[in-house]
C-alpha cells in the first residue's frame, strides 16, 4: 500500500478538503500512476454533492485522468515504466458478460467498477484523480499519444469519448447536420469532434454569449435556446442532435428540430426527470437516445483521432486548493471550457 495526497469530499455537499488515501499495492496486472493532471467534469459535482443519490464518503473524485507510468506489475504487458496514460470512467468490470467482451465494459452487465464512488473488485472504495497517484488495471488503462499535451487530454477521457460515442454510433460526418445542446466541457468537446468528422455543426446554447468562441471551435452556425426564434427556423433541420446539457431542457422542443428519422442522444445526467409529450417522437419517427462513455477500445480510437486532427480540450488549469471555486463556477455556466487541476499542486 501506498499512502498519497488527495482532495477529498469529507461529506455530501461539504467542500473539498487535502486529505491522504491508500493505494493498494501493484498487483500483476496493474500499473502505478503518477498523475499530472485531473479534469472537473460536472459529474463529479452531481456525485459530490449526491444529487444523483446517496454515494460513498469521503469522496475524491476525478475521472479525467493523464499521467505517466511510475511501476509495472509482473505481469503487464501493454505498457512500461515512462508512458504516458489515461483513466477515465472505469477502472473494472466482469469482463465476461456480452457487452464487456465486445468491448463496451461501460454497459458491463454487471456493473462497471467507477473510478471513484464505487466498491472495487478487493472491497474497497475506488477513490479518483484528484491525488497523486492511482493504480488501475492495465486492461482499463489508455495510451496518450505523443501529439498531445497532458493537460488538454486529461478532459478527453470523459468529455471526450462521452461526445465521440454517440457522434461515431449515429454516424456524424460529411452531408450530417449535426446539432450540439450546451457548450460546456461536453460540449466543446462535441463540437471540435463532430467538426473533424466532417459534419456540418451547430452549436444551440443558451444565449449568444459564447458564439466567438464556438465558432473558433469549429462550430457553423450558432443559435440561442432562449430565443423562439431558433425553434421556428431551424424545425426539421438535423439529422442529429446530442444534448450535453446538466439541467432538465424542454426534449420535446429539441426533437421538433430533427428531421424525419433523425435522433436526439442525450448524454447530459441532470439530477431531476423531465416530462415529454411522446408525440414529439411519434410524428416524424424519431429516436430519442442516451449513451454513456464509451469502451476501453473506442476510447483509444477517440484518443488516436484526437491527436490525428490537434484536438485537446480548452482548459483552464487550476491548483487544487481552487477545487471549490472551481466547482461553484461550472455550477453557474462559468468555465471556458473544462478546468483541470494541476496535481502536482496537491
Ligand atoms: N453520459 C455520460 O456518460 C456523461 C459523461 C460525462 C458527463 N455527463 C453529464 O453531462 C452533463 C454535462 O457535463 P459537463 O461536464 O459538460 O458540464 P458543464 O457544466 O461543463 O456543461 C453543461 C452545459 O449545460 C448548460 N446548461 C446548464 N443548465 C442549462 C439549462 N437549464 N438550459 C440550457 N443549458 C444549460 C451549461 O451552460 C453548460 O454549457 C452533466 O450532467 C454530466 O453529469 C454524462
Ligand atoms: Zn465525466
Amino acid at each position: 500500500m501506498t499512502t498519497v495526497a488527495a482532495y477529498a469530499a469529507p461529506a455530501a455537499k461539504a467542500p473539498l478538503e487535502r486529505t491522504t488515501i491508500e493505494r493498494r499495492a501493484v498487483g500483476e496486472s496493474d500499473v502505478l500512476i503518477d498523475i499530472k493532471f485531473a479534469g472537473i467534469c460536472h459529474s463529479d459535482i452531481h456525485q459530490a454533492r449526491e444529487g444523483w443519490g446517496e454515494a460513498i464518503f469521503p469522496m475524491v473524485p476525478g475521472h479525467e485522468i493523464a499521467g505517466v507510468v511510475a511501476e509495472v506489475g509482473p505481469g503487464v504487458t501493454k505498457f512500461k515504466v515512462g508512458d504516458r496514460v489515461g483513466v477515465g470512467c472505469m477502472v473494472d468490470s466482469c469482463r465476461e458478460c456480452e457487452n464487456c467482451l465486445r468491448g463496451e465494459e461501460q454497459y458491463c452487465l454487471n456493473g462497471m467498477v467507477g473510478t471513484y464512488n464505487a466498491v472495487g473488485k478487493d472491497g474497497e472504495p475506488t477513490y479518483g484523480g484528484y491525488s497523486e497517484k492511482i493504480v488501475v488495471d492495465e486492461n482499463y488503462v489508455v495510451r496518450i499519444p505523443d501529439g498531445l499535451s497532458l493537460d488538454v487530454a486529461a478532459p478527453l477521457l470523459c468529455a471526450g469519448i462521452t461526445t465521440y460515442s454517440p457522434l461515431r454510433h449515429w454516424n456524424a460526418g460529411p452531408g450530417k447536420k449535426v446539432a450540439i445542446v450546451g457548450l460546456g466541457g461536453l460540449g466543446h468537446m462535441a463540437v471540435k469532434i463532430a467538426h473533424a468528422m466532417g459534419a456540418e455543426v451547430t452549436v444551440l446554447s443558451q444565449s449568444l454569449r459564447k458564439k466567438d468562441d464556438g465558432l473558433k471551435l469549429g462550430a457553423d452556425h450558432y443559435h440561442a435556446t432562449s430565443d423562439p426564434k431558433t425553434f421556428e427556423e431551424l424545425a426539421g433541420t438535423f439529422d442529429l442532435i446530442v444534448s450535453t446539457v446538466s439541467a432538465p431542457m424542454d426534449f420535446g422542443a429539441l426533437l421538433s428540430l430533427l428531421k424525419v428519422d433523425g435522433a436526439l442522444v442525450n448524454v447530459g445526467a441532470p439530477e431531476e426527470p423531465i416530462a415529454l409529450n411522446l408525440f414529439s417522437v411519434i410524428g416524424g419517427r424519431k429516436t430519442l437516445a442516451g449513451s454513456m462513455i464509451g469502451g476501453i477500445r473506442e476510447t483509444q480510437e477517440m484518443l488516436d483521432f484526437c491527436a490525428a486532427h490537434g484536438i485537446g480540450a480548452e482548459i483552464e488549469l487550476i491548483s487544487a486548493a481552487e477545487v471549490n471555486e472551481a466547482y461553484e463556477r461550472v455550477l453557474a455556466s462559468d468555465v471556458r471550457y473544462r478546468f483541470v487541476i494541476d496535481t502536482a499542486t496537491i
